[in-house]
């Protein structure tokens, strides 16, 4: 398990910006994330949510600002952050040529993990895609292959999930089987960062919830107290 320093944030975020050309995607933001927390990102389409997710995976660098991963700098090519952050992005993709079943399997081998089968079977069963085992992506439905982009996280070993929009094409069934997964990731101690436009998801699983608008963030809290403000103000 990874160990952050002095006990602190997992995640850490301190004066984080972004800005693409003359567009201030983001401006200047700290954020904790713990271990055994879930934070919330919310907000209109364009608000800034996958900006501020892809620089929490280490996948871009803020413009200013430090994105810190249990007390050092984040970098996915980093071998400590390849093997302790998973994420589920808005734009997975998958290969063609694999199953179901083979996804998963790559995914364990690349990350060491002991007995992968009975790991694989049972996100299998837990994301409702054990009839699909040996189907090919192109035959699955989107919110199947949604499932199958969460399930290749949580094949593998992690203390940091980050999830965007991880709602997008699930039915209200799959929805709640979302939320429970996501309320026994914090009860295992993983820190979960996740951007959602589904206010009762938030309400279900966060202990925090973070509202940006045009890049900044304008409401942050509990998330009951949070929505309660937003309803004020519409
Ligand atoms: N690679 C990029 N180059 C230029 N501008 C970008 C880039 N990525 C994002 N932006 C801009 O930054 C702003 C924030 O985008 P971002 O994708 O973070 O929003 P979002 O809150 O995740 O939106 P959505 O709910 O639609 O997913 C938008 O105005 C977008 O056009």
């Amino acid at each position: 398990m990874t160990e952050e320093p002095g006990g602190g944030a997992l995640l850490r975020l301190r004066g984080v910006s972004r800005r693409y050309g003359e567009r201030q995607a983001l401006h200047p933001l700290d954020l904790d994330v713990r271990r055994g927390s879930c934070t919330a990102l919310y907000g209109h389409n364009g608000s800034g949510k996958s900006t501020l997710l892809r620089i929490a995976a280490g996948r871009d660098t803020p413009t200013a600002g430090r994105a810190l991963f249990a007390g050092r700098p984040i970098d996915e090519d980093d071998p400590r952050v390849r093997a302790s952050v998973a994420v589920v992005g808005d734009m997975a993709a998958c290969y063609p040529d694999l199953t179901v079943r083979e996804h998963l399997q790559l995914v364990t081998l690349a990350h060491a993990v002991d007995e992968p089968d009975d790991w694989i079977d049972r996100v299998l069963a837990d994301r409702g895609l054990s009839d699909h085992g040996e189907a090919l992506p192109m035959s699955l439905s989107s919110g199947q292959l949604q499932s199958l982009h969460l399930a290749a996280a949580l094949v593998r070993p992690r203390d940091l999930l980050i999830l965007d929009e991880p709602e997008q094409r699930l039915d209200p069934a799959a929805r709640r089987r979302l939320a429970g997964l996501l309320r026994a990731e914090k009860a295992d101690g993983v820190a979960v960062l996740l951007a959602t436009h589904h206010a009762e998801l938030a309400e279900a699983v966060a202990d925090r919830m973070v509202v940006l608008e045009e890049g900044r963030v304008i409401a942050d809290g509990p998330p009951s107290d949070v929505l309660e403000r937003l309803e004020r103000r519409s």
